[in-house]
């Protein structure tokens, strides 16, 4: 059995194909890559693994339960989708706090280890509004690996951030697939597919299709 099995999953919105009778197998530990054209499908793609969006047909399941049956979400699982939800009058310690609440699995001690991971400073006394794009995207990044996540799924994780934001971003995702974590990451930087990804999937309006072979 495969960590992740997406089995004959489309999506179709107001009559639109947006997935495609998509086959998937996942294994675990492993980093997989995904891309493709503005549009093509790899985000509604993630957002049916993450239990975000519900496939007008077939089935996702992850560690052999069924999403929508067995299981709402993923267990444990580390996600950067779009624009996060962060609070705008909150620091982003403040953020990851509050977030942290949902689960109750972590304390202080992690949320301050996994902002500084990202380069950021776990004082900053800024609030989220004053950030600059890169600093939220680093904080969506710390956020996503705080709970050191069985799964980490990343839609852009480079998107917005500087050379040595990019080099410190990747760094972090081969430790955490290191750790244990199975990834999954899309990306418009072929560099950060072909550094991170072992398998790579490419996705052509909303079809997954045949799978590019690593250089
Ligand atoms: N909420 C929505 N309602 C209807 N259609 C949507 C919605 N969100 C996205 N789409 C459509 O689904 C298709 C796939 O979009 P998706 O965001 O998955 O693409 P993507 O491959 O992630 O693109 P990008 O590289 O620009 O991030 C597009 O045609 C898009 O217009």
């Amino acid at each position: 059995m495969s960590y992740i099995e997406v089995k004959q999953c489309s999506k179709i919105i107001k009559g639109k194909i947006i997935l495609d009778n998509i086959n998937l197998q996942l294994e675990k530990g492993k980093i997989y890559g995904f891309v493709g054209k503005n549009g093509s499908g790899k985000t509604m793609l993630f957002r049916a693994i993450c239990g975000l969006i519900k496939p007008s047909q077939g089935l996702i399941s992850i560690n052999g339960e069924v999403l929508h049956k067995d299981i709402s979400f993923p267990r444990n699982v580390g996600v950067i989708i779009e624009s996060p939800g962060f609070w705008d009058e909150l620091t982003g310690y403040e953020n990851l706090e509050l977030l942290s609440k949902i689960k109750g699995l972590i304390g202080e001690k992690e949320i301050r280890h996994a902002i500084e991971r990202v380069g950021l400073k776990h004082d900053d006394s800024r609030i989220y509004k004053k950030y600059s794009l890169g600093m939220k995207q680093r904080l969506a990044i710390a956020q996503a690996i705080m709970e050191s996540p069985d799964l980490l799924i990343l839609d852009e994780p480079t998107n917005g951030l500087d050379e040595e934001g990019v080099d410190l971003i990747r760094k972090i995702i081969l430790e955490e697939n290191q750790r244990g974590s199975t990834v999954l990451i899309t990306s418009h930087n072929k560099e950060d597919i072909s550094i991170l990804a072992e398998k790579i999937y490419r996705v052509i309006d909303g079809k997954l299709t045949d799978e590019v072979k690593k250089p």
